[in-house]
């Protein structure tokens, strides 16, 4: 789809405010498909200007026509809500069924948040993996009776990170039997003020609650497959069973970038060599790209060649933190191949993985 061609869609965010929220004002301020219209957060915030609200983080400025916005509750009896064909959603698990209050008054709701990823007709989409999972889209609606309105989720961050590598080496050597993933997770994963300073500063932090079982129980949900009829999620579609996925998950202090060291089984028992594996993550490319989804990252999986790099601090800024970044490709002595892989976990890890996921909702007809 041309910009030429293209109308504008009002757009609203939900959760504006927090970590998740200003990536999207960020990511949306300047974007060729979507117009910020309404944003919203808690009460705490609502009746406030934004500028007035938001503890702003990021290095560059709130967009000048941002600041003096308004917020409101995020209620889509709201009227600058109910003129918006999509909200992107930056809000807390917590308050989860506001995201489904959204939906169910017809609009389409990109959500961050965990609440939904499970639900059997609800696609768990990281865009540069599995965008075609936005098919059963349309058995959400039959089974709620909306008409334009629908939910999609986006993944765990961490897991984000690992499924793009991990679907370049499915495709080209057949299913995985089994992953190891010990990650090293940024302090802004936990949103703002997240983890005090007392607690991670000159530390590491050995548990970050139910993240390890997102990453076990999601990587299977997006690398399966649909069901016949678009109408569910077959977990076992690529292999005979579910891949075993065992994490371990620590939070380290670096502020943002998610680091995650991968061991992989294939079902195969043949171990591909470390070039073969290294060709194949160098020349993996994603549907978003070829499509032309404006936020795509230009390669979807960043392979590096130094011993010591991905490194949040150096890599997480290419292609806009839209990019998974892997190294240390080697051979595994117990597993098959080892790995070490790193994204931005609030542009790819959260806000772009929703965007770019509307893009193609977009160049794909699921939005008017
Ligand atoms: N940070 C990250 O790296 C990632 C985060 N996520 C997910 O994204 C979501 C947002 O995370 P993050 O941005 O880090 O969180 P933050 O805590 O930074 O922000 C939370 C937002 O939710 C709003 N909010 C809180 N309570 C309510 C309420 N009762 N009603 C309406 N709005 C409310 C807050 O508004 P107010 O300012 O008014 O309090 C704020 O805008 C979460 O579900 C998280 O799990 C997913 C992947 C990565
Ligand atoms: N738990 C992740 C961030 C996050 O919010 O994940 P989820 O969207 O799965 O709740 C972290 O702390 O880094």
């Amino acid at each position: 789809m041309s910009s030429s061609t293209q109308k504008e869609i009002k757009v609203g965010i939900l959760g504006a405010t927090g970590t998740v929220g200003q990536r999207f004002i960020q990511l949306l301020s300047t974007h060729p498909y979507f117009r910020l219209h309404a944003l919203g957060a808690s009460s705490r915030s609502a009746g406030q200007t934004y500028a007035a609200a938001t503890k702003w983080k990021l290095a560059t400025p709130i967009p000048e026509e941002v600041a003096g916005m308004v917020v409101s509750e995020c209620d889509p009896s709201v009227e600058a809500f109910g003129e918006c064909g999509v909200v992107f959603s930056g809000l807390d698990e917590k308050v989860g069924e506001i995201e489904d209050a959204f939906r169910r008054a017809n609009l389409v709701v990109f959500s961050n948040a965990k609440n939904y990823r499970r639900d059997s007709l609800v696609p768990l989409i990281v865009p540069t993996v599995n965008p075609s999972h936005l098919s059963v889209v349309r058995a959400q609606q039959a089974s709620l009776s909306l008409s334009k309105g629908y939910l999609v989720t986006n993944a765990n961050c961490s897991t984000t990170c690992i499924v793009v590598p991990l679907r370049a080496l499915e495709l080209a050597f057949g299913p995985l039997k089994t992953v190891m993933v010990t990650t090293l997770q940024a302090i802004s994963g936990a949103g703002y003020p997240g983890v005090s300073s007392l607690d991670i500063l000159d530390n590491v932090v050995p548990y970050i609650g139910g993240e390890e079982e997102k990453i076990e129980w999601e990587t299977n949900k997006i690398l399966g497959g649909v069901t016949d009829g678009d109408d569910g999620f077959d977990l076992h579609a690529a292999g005979p069973g579910p891949i075993n996925v065992s994490a371990h998950c620590n939070r380290v202090p670096v502020i943002d970038g998610h680091t995650a060291c991968v061991s992989v089984a294939f079902q195969s028992g043949t171990k591909p060599s470390v070039e073969e594996v290294k060709k194949v993550l160098k020349g993996y490319k994603a549907e978003v790209v070829e499509l032309g989804c404006p936020s795509a990252p230009k390669e979807s999986i960043v392979l590096h060649e130094a011993q010591d790099r991905p490194q949040p601090r150096l890599d997480k800024d290419l292609y806009a933190g839209a990019a998974v970044h892997v190294g240390r490709v080697r051979e595994c002595n117990v597993l098959d191949i080892k790995f070490v892989c790193m994204l931005d976990n609030v542009r790819l890890g959260a806000a772009t993985s929703s965007v770019i996921n509307a893009e193609y909702a977009v160049v794909k007809g699921f939005i008017q």
